[in-house]
């Protein structure tokens, strides 16, 4: 299970002070900047002669092109990373230049863009909605009416259909079905219908009888909410969240009053543990890992080892629940070794036994009984998935122009776009509500695009303040519109209703995150779109995508870019408009180079947000350098152009020693074998966990695992645990089902 941690290597979220990197520019200021983009409006056209324009014109010449991608991808590729030698005025400490200089070619030098490939690919589907209502299940009439008129639900979903009855059985589940099916309401009515009807009356002070644990914040606010509602009619049951960012102190004092069920991030549960007495695990009965595989991912090993030692100290029977819409080969070794004699319920299953006709021409024909994760990943019926290629030069352009189509030209439409570190999603986040938002000071009115729809424009990250976090999501949840700029801190289990696109701006370090982030839309049988953003050289990542049944389609760049023509303000010097000329080619090169310098012209226009720009380029390089190795092929920065990056963040030169300092923290971390040393040591320390939680005491079953588990280490150190990645020893060497469970026999695990 521990082997789970090291394919997603973390991309770290420092909070660094990047929030005040930008700030408003002076009215002044503001007012010089407009007059020279303005100048630039009207004179920055790169066009070439007319005779030239023609469609091939958009993308360069097909000789200069091939020759660029010749020096960027093959093996001089390393030479790409050099600054660009610097010209008059354009040198590191010469970037923050005044506004009105001369954009450089966003269409000349790039990459070809390489025909995608197209592999036949059979999506993995689910069947989301069962007929049966919730009135079938043998639950408290209170909680069946909770359901139907609190939550206004009435029929089960699949995932709830097949977990209720096995978890009210009193059984162990690994449970795994797509994002967005309900599998929070599959464990939360099992709890709570458990927990009313225990005999002796559940008192406030008895403390935790459910531990739910949880990724994050947000969506320990979310579970919390929904326990909250099932509880309505149990007054005497009091749920509670402990999730960081409150005052610890009033934390505390909550549970010294008594939280029945505790709604917790590893995190903070671990520092409560550590240093509040009130805290006891004498009462529980259930232990919930909510999107387990993450919780391991996000290196909460080592909380999750503290949490499991407290609660084993004090209760061992309990009944443990771990849940994903990506069951990893991570996940299912620790349900291996966690699990009591688990039932595995994977919705795939039941589809398989769908009589109807239509649902089965969905189905795959394989059942999912692997568990590595080369196995498809469930994706939800209504999410029609694209990429799009674009060269780095136009990749901020194509972004800016995608939300403008998506937001200021089409209704009601909310839009999550993802990026791999919290200075990417802060320095686009204010660099475009300061560039396109109206308004917003950076430009005077009449050179910002007419809104005919507002933006909105949120940000979600990890190094927000927790009151911000919440308020953000708060906001983002009940808005019918909005662009949320955020890191995969809300790429799991996050319900945001009515999300209907996902961008993935940069693409995701494993399959797993990419399901779960285009599984914030086409939720629940909903509808909803993704779009996934690839450079020229990663076009190879649609085939690795495929591997795993994943199918996107190709929507080409011009097309998205095309949209710049609706809007009069990024007309260039011969104004044209779409109403006196068809928007050819040429009219869109032309509108997305006023684009480019209106946001070149706002990183340049202080010193200040010229190093911003600059600690964003360096935080993508970062993260850019933790693919997984499996990845390292497509995604590897020797692969990037530095100064075509340093565009798409609105820099007009590369900056000087960017990729060797990112290199250089690289290597020296490598070069730390005392790092290496405790990640292996904290893997093994969970594997040693989860095995004593079934292996102590049980003298039978006990010798056993020392005779027959020779991995597990000679009989008179039975707490030594094998190496992560080595198997587990077989399950009857370590299960000891207590003798009130039913031993009926395993569906699948
Ligand atoms: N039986 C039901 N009928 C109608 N809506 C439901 C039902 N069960 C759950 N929902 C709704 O479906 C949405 C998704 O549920 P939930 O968040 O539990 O999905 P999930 O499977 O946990 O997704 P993820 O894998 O992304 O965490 C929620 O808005 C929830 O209220």
């Amino acid at each position: 299970m521990a082997a789970v941690s090291g394919v997603l290597p973390q991309v770290p979220e420092p909070r660094a002070a990047v929030f005040r990197t930008f700030s408003k520019p002076r009215p002044a200021h503001a007012r010089r900047q407009a007059a020279a983009t303005k100048r630039k409006c009207q004179a920055s056209s790169e066009a070439p002669p007319a005779k030239r324009r023609s469609k091939a014109s958009f993308l360069p010449a097909k000789k200069t092109a091939a020759k660029e991608t010749r020096r960027t991808l093959k093996g001089k590729a390393q030479r790409t990373f050099s600054p660009k030698k610097p010209s008059a005025g354009a040198r590191d400490g010469d970037q923050e230049r005044k506004p009105g200089a001369k954009t450089s070619s966003l269409f000349k030098n790039n990459p070809e863009i390489p025909e995608l490939p197209r592999p036949v690919v059979k999506q993995v589907q689910e069947k989301v909605f069962t007929s049966d209502a919730f009135q079938a299940l043998d639950l408290h009439p209170h909680l069946i009416s909770t359901i139907n008129t609190v939550l206004k639900m009435s029929s089960m979903t699949s995932v709830q259909k097949q977990s209720i009855p096995v978890l009210l059985e009193g059984r162990d589940a690994l449970v795994r079905s797509q994002t967005g099916s309900g599998k929070t309401l599959a464990y939360c009515i099992p709890v709570v219908q458990s927990l009313q009807a225990m005999q002796s009356k559940i008192q406030r002070g008895d403390g935790p009888y459910a531990l739910i644990l949880v990724p994050t914040r947000e969506l320990a606010l979310q579970s919390f909410d929904t326990v909250q509602k099932l509880l309505k009619p149990f007054t005497w049951i009091v749920p509670g969240v402990l999730m960081g960012g409150e005052k610890r102190k009033s934390e505390k004092a909550r549970l010294r009053k008594g939280i029945n069920i505790l709604i917790s991030t590893p995190g903070r549960l671990v520092d409560h543990i550590k240093s509040t007495k009130n805290i006891h695990f004498r009462q529980i009965r259930w232990l919930i890992l909510d999107e387990a595989d993450r919780i391991l991912d996000l290196g909460f090993e080592k909380d999750l080892t503290v949490i499991l030692n407290a609660v084993n100290a004090e209760c061992q029977e309990r009944q443990n629940v771990l849940l994903s819409a990506t069951l990893t080969e991570g996940v299912a070794r620790l349900a291996d070794i966690s699990l009591h004699d688990p039932v595995s319920i994977s919705v795939l299953d039941e589809s398989h036994d769908v009589s109807s006709p239509e649902s089965e021409a969905f189905l795959e024909a394989s059942p999912p009984q692997a568990t590595d994760e080369l196995d498809g990943f469930a994706i939800p019926a209504g999410l029609e998935q694209h990429v799009v290629v674009v060269p780095s030069k136009l990749r901020l352009v194509c972004l800016a122009a995608f939300i403008l189509q998506k937001c200021k030209f089409e209704r009601d439409q909310k839009v999550i776009v993802f990026f791999s570190s919290c200075e990417l999603v802060e320095f686009h986040y204010t660099l475009f509500l300061q560039t396109l938002l109206s308004g917003s000071g950076a430009l005077a009115p009449e050179h910002l695009p007419s809104t005919s729809t507002p933006l909105k424009f949120l940000r979600l990250h990890s190094a927000l303040e927790q009151e911000e976090r919440t308020a953000v999501f708060q906001d983002f949840t009940h808005s019918k519109t909005g662009i949320l700029f955020c890191t995969d801190i809300a790429a799991r289990g996050l319900d945001l209703p009515q999300v209907t696109w996902i961008v993935q701006y940069n693409a995701p370090s494993s399959p797993a995150e990419y399901i779960h982030r285009i599984g914030r839309t086409a939720r629940i049988g909903c509808h909803g779109s993704s779009l996934l953003v690839l450079a020229p050289s990663e076009a190879e990542y649609v085939n690795s995508l495929a591997s795993h049944k994943i199918n996107v389609s190709e929507v080409k760049m011009e097309d998205i870019l095309s949209v710049l023509t609706k809007d009069d303000c990024f007309k260039g010097r011969r104004g044209g408009s779409q109403k006196s000329r068809a928007a050819g080619p040429q009219e869109i090169r032309e509108r997305a180079t006023v684009l480019q310098t209106l946001f070149e012209d706002y990183v340049h226009s202080s010193e200040e947000t010229v190093s911003g720009a600059k600690k964003a380029l360096q935080s993508f390089i970062r993260a850019y350098a933790t693919y997984p190795r499996e990845l390292k092929h497509i995604f590897h920065i020797r692969l990037l152009h530095l100064g075509h990056m340093a565009k798409s963040f609105g820099l007009r030169d590369a900056p000087k020693n960017l990729c060797a300092s990112a290199m250089k923290k690289k290597k020296a971390n490598l070069k730390r074998p005392d790092l290496q040393r405790k990640k292996t040591q904290s893997k093994q320390r969970l594997a040693e966990i989860l095995r004593s939680e079934y292996a102590s005491g049980m003298e039978t079953g006990g010798t056993k695992v020392r005779k027959q588990n020779t991995r597990a280490g000679p009989a008179s150190q039975p707490a030594a645990p094998p190496a992560p990645r080595a198997q587990p020893p077989p399950r009857e060497q370590i299960k000891h089902p207590p003798p009130s469970r039913p031993q009926a026999s395993r569906k699948v695990c």
